[in-house]
């Protein structure tokens, strides 16, 4: 069964999701296409290489361009090969590219097309379940720097995104598991049937065949598809979308990348759950039940108390910061959103004292 949820907006566009659906690419790119650059993980031939048959079947002339695996292509000088790449192979504003593999790949992918000529079409064919769920969707594209996670980027909405669900059966288990954590924290901000679905069967929440892995996928595609929907450019509701990440990417930083960000995320949604009650938001009940259904899946819900002076630094390069003062999403209760503006740094630090026992 194939499924298709519309992402509304200036330019509205279909996250088609199936298994053994790569079918479906050619006419996400539309007619007007002649060359696609295929930027890809080198690591990944046998995802890659069925993607460019399809295309080039349907013919188009493709170029296939190798990134470094996961979060290392998406740095500054990745992202000059690719322009330069761009320019020898002579993509046009009527070419397009296609960004296969994982998060990092399609945030990457997604970057080099907003930035390639002011604007290029991008297809995203996400190949893990955070790249399904998340990345894929909803047009932020980005690159680290030394200063900070995605501090280098653009709002630039795909033409399409492809879920082949069958891609999911070779995502190493861990970097399967670090995409349930964004479908968790879809669970708190918008769906608490996704915390009822993960909590039924932590087990099979963890493998591509689980019992309820598909309404997982598409219950927090359709949360993201209904957000950006609303707000592209994260002027209000989309923020929501970034529960538990001001000290994910604080803790990412600090691993230097080498944490997936999944896993940040679920020791980020403890900390703002945590800052949650502790700001008088919340009851304990949020607290409890964010740490116990992370850990049922087998996700970490804590980090080292000595690294909060450095967290606290990194945490001030924040997106939703404005001028001196910051700002995190907490939740009121689940499915209740709110914001917490210029917390006292007792508060902050109190509530990461919880995350580090
Ligand atoms: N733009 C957004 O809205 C958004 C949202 C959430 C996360 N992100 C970003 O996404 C990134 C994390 O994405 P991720 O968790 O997919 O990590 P990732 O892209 O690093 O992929 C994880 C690993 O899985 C491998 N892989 C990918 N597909 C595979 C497959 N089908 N079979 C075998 N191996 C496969 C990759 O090569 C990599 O080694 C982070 O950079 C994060 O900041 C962006
Ligand atoms: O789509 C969004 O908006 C999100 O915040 C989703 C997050 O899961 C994602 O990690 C995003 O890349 C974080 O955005 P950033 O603006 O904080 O870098
Ligand atoms: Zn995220």
């Amino acid at each position: 069964m194939t499924s298709r949820i519309r992402v509304k907006g200036e330019r509205p566009y279909d996250v088609v999701v199936g298994a053994g659906v790569l079918g479906e690419l050619p006419g996400l790119l539309g007619d007007d296409v002649r060359t696609v650059a295929v930027v890809h993980p080198a690591s990944l031939p046998e995802i890659s290489r069925p993607v460019c048959g399809v295309l080039e079947a349907a013919g188009h002339t493709v170029v296939a361009l190798p990134v470094p695996d996961g979060e290392r292509a998406k740095s500054v000088e990745v992202a000059a090969e690719l322009w330069s790449a761009f320019g020898r192979y002579g993509v046009t504003r009527s070419d397009a590219v296609v960004g296969v593999g994982g998060g990092a790949t399609t945030d990457l992918a997604g970057f080099v097309a907003a930035t390639w000529l002011r604007g290029v079409k991008v297809v995203q064919v996400p190949t893990t379940l955070l790249g399904m769920v998340d990345a894929a969707v909803g047009g932020k594209t980005g690159i680290n720097t030394p200063e900070g996670k995605n501090l280098v980027g653009m709002f630039h909405p795909p033409a399409g995104v492809l879920c082949d669900l069958a891609t999911l059966v070779s995502v190493p288990r861990d970097d399967y598991v670090a995409g349930l954590a964004e479908i968790i924290k879809g669970g708190f901000i918008a769906d608490p049937t996704i915390l009822l679905l993960v909590e039924d069967d932590p087990e099979g929440a963890r493998v591509p065949e689980g019992r309820h892995t598909r309404a997982l996928i598409e219950r927090k595609i359709q949360i993201k598809a209904d957000v950006v929907g609303a707000d592209l450019r994260e002027s209000g509701v989309r923020e929501i979308l970034n529960y538990g990440h001001t000290l994910a990417h604080a803790i990412e930083r600090v691993e230097s990348y080498h944490m997936r960000h999944g896993e940040a995320v679920a020791i980020g949604m403890v900390y703002a759950a945590e800052l949650s009650r502790l700001s008088g938001h919340a009851g304990l009940g949020l607290v409890e039940r964010t740490r116990s259904i992370l850990t049922s899946v087998g996700l970490p819900t804590a980090y080292r108390l000595e690294a909060w002076p450095e967290l606290r630094e990194h945490m001030r390069v924040d997106k939703k910061n404005r001028g001196a003062s910051q700002r995190f999403v907490v939740l009121d209760d689940i499915g209740k959103v709110a914001r917490l503006e210029d917390p006292p740094e007792e508060l902050l630090e109190a509530a990461y004292r919880e995350v580090a026992r």
